[in-house]
């Protein structure tokens, strides 16, 4: 039987197939000047195993609305439910793994220490912690460098790092916020396959933030469209492409198809034209 740490057996069952789920839920910051409408009715289902992204100009709330979900910031009406329970809970179960911009490692740490660190923090023992650093380092290539420190490794590679490191805590749920925003694209390329082989290796669920049109046609089972002044959802896309995707999947006329679905309904409310 496999040994399940305290913390992963007690985290509430995920009953049904809903992962995220928005009700009518606005977000208003209140700013020295105005306040800011940054999310307007959201309502939103993500359903288990899907690969979620959210695109749209700067400052239509792609962000806040994935902060929200990670109870990293409030919403000021309206319901919302990760895991089937609060996102306070679902944050306290450990439920998500969360993966930023920029890799945030630290610097005097080895990449094998950063990634043992949430694992520290969460008092699991020493094997466990060895255990899921060699799995998960593997999975993202970088298990020869487990020993390097982060300015040792190149920005993609810290990236990958960072990944290993979310997935460690076996998070049901990953929530990636412009995780390749700062690379160039044959790197993001080849992190996008691999990123879309961990989804398809682990069954996670998975909420991307992206501005790359063709980034979101090929990761995506879902595209949510949004809007800014108010935040908002213009349309949820679900994309006709099969599940397993390979980068020649991008010379096809259905991913042209759906990137210029996308690129209407962006255009439709915006008229970037
Ligand atoms: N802490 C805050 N206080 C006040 N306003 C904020 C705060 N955080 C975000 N905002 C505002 O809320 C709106 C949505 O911001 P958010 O960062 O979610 O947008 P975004 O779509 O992720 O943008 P980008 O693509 O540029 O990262 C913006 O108008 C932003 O200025």
């Amino acid at each position: 039987m496999n040994a399940l740490h305290p913390d992963v057996m007690n985290r509430p069952t995920t009953s049904g197939r809903s992962m995220v789920e928005v009700n009518n839920l606005s977000l208003i910051f209140e700013a020295n000047d105005a306040p800011v409408h940054a999310l307007s009715e959201i309502n939103l289902t993500i359903h288990k195993g899907d690969f979620v992204s959210f695109i749209g100009p700067s400052g239509c709330g792609k962000t806040t609305l994935l902060r929200v979900i990670a109870d990293l910031e409030q919403a000021t009406s309206g319901e919302i439910k990760v895991g089937g329970t609060s996102p306070n809970d679902a944050r306290l179960n450990r439920m998500y793994g969360y993966v930023f911009q920029a890799p945030a490692l630290f610097p005097w740490r080895t990449i094998r220490s950063n990634c043992a660190l949430p694992m520290e923090i969460s008092a699991q023992s020493k094997t466990h912690q060895h255990a899921q650093i060699d799995k998960y380092l593997q999975m993202v290539g970088l298990q020869d460098f487990h020993n390097k420190f982060p300015w040792q490794l190149s920005g993609g590679m810290q990236q990958r790092a960072s990944i290993a490191r979310a997935l460690c805590l076996e998070p049901e749920l990953l929530l990636m916020d412009e995780p390749f925003g700062a690379l160039d694209e044959i790197t993001r390329d080849h992190l996008n396959i691999e990123l879309l082989k961990i989804w398809e290796a682990t069954g996670k669920t998975l909420v991307f933030v992206t501005h790359s049109i063709p980034e979101a046609v090929l990761l995506s089972t879902h595209i949510v469209v949004m809007s800014p002044r108010p935040g908002r959802i213009v349309k949820v896309i679900e994309s006709p492409l099969p599940r397993h995707k390979t980068l020649s999947l991008r010379d096809t006329d259905a991913f042209h198809a759906l990137a210029a679905e996308i690129r209407q309904a962006l255009a439709e409310d915006h008229q970037l034209d």
